[in-house]
């Protein structure tokens, strides 16, 4: 019989394979290299500007969103392109579906960051 492990080891294992995943997205997704970079420029702009805590909160919210929906929408294809890997119009919908979300997130990142930054530039 298997012993059943105890619920911390099982959330730390989670953790774990949160981690993992987030690295293979970091490691083989073009967009969320961008992304990343992006992350770098704005957490310097953040420091050189020396924005309030409320603005520093919407940038980590604005951020934490494009990666997410970027993460969900890596999963999705790979769901679909496994589910079904020959051309279909039902794949190709659920894909763009998938890439509108990280489009919308990212269309009203940029919003948050020009009203964060636009006023203290120009
Ligand atoms: N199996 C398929 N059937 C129908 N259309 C597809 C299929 N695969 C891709 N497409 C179309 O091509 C587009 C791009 O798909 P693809 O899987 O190459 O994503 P991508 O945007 O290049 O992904 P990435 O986020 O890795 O850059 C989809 O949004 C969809 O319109």
């Amino acid at each position: 019989m298997q012993k059943k492990e105890s619920f911390l080891v099982n959330r730390l294992k989670s953790i774990g394979y949160a981690f993992k995943g987030a690295l293979y997205l970091i490691k083989t997704e073009a967009s969320i290299k961008i992304q990343v970079c992006i992350t770098l420029m704005v957490t310097i702009a953040g420091f050189f500007f020396n924005i309030s805590a409320t603005e520093w909160a919407l940038q980590c919210f604005a951020i934490a969103l494009v990666m997410a929906t970027e993460g969900v929408n890596t999963a999705i294809e790979a769901v679909a392109d496994f589910i079904h890997p020959e051309h279909h119009q039902k794949i190709g919908i659920i894909k763009d579906v998938a890439a509108g979300a990280v489009f919308i997130a990212a269309f009203f990142a940029t919003i948050i960051g020009g009203i964060i930054y636009l006023p203290k530039i120009l």
